[in-house]
């Protein structure tokens, strides 16, 4: 499988990591994905609309054959598995899967953004993407001051992982 992609997953209704782990073992029924890294789990204050949950966020690198709009078809459909319903903008929500990165590529179609228009400006993606992915060599990425991130806004460390297995990523 020869791309890689970095898919950020965000929860905040129910039982909100269960929702994470089972998007996490969706994505690696797929014949065409392999999902080869996991962050930990971050608790973070809602952004945007603050009226809700506070939400679980984390992100996953995944190896795949499947191009950027196949993923993002995957991604749509995972969500809708796991039962998500789009009501508010920005609102509260059982599964949110959104692409980060894809290989090295900038691309920008109707609905597909890559890398994701807004990842810049959300600690609730930075701080887990960093976790994983500080080797990459994205200059803007290199750049960015974590310390500043993680004073700024509310990303609390809520499960700190324990193993590279996807299927079981975070301490019981
Ligand atoms: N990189 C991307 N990853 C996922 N969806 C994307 C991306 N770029 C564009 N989109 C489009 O965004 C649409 C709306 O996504 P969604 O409803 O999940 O937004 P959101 O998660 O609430 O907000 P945000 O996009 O700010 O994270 C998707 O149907 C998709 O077509
Ligand atoms: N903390 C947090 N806030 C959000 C999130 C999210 O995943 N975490 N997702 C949003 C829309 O994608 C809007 N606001």
């Amino acid at each position: 499988m020869q791309n890689q992609a970095y898919i950020a997953l965000g929860s905040n209704i129910d039982d909100r990591n269960t929702y994470l782990t089972n998007a996490i073992k969706e994505l690696n029924k797929h014949e065409k994905i392999k999902v080869v890294n996991v962050s930990s789990i971050y608790e973070t204050d809602p952004v945007g609309y603050t009226e809700q949950n506070p939400f679980l966020n984390m992100v996953v690198s995944v190896m795949t054959t499947l191009n950027p709009h196949e993923l993002l078809a995957e991604c749509l459909h995972i969500e809708l598995v796991l039962g998500r319903k789009r009501e508010i903008k920005w609102g509260p929500r059982t599964v949110d899967l959104d692409i980060l990165l894809y290989n090295q590529e900038n691309m920008e179609t109707d609905t597909l953004i890559i890398p994701h228009p807004r990842m810049h400006e959300r600690a609730f993606v930075l701080i887990p993407l960093l976790e994983i992915a500080s080797h990459l060599s994205v200059t803007w990425l290199r750049d960015i001051n974590i310390v500043e991130f993680q004073e700024k806004e509310g990303v609390r460390l809520w499960k700190r992982k324990s193993g590279e297995d996807a299927f079981a990523p975070i301490e019981n």
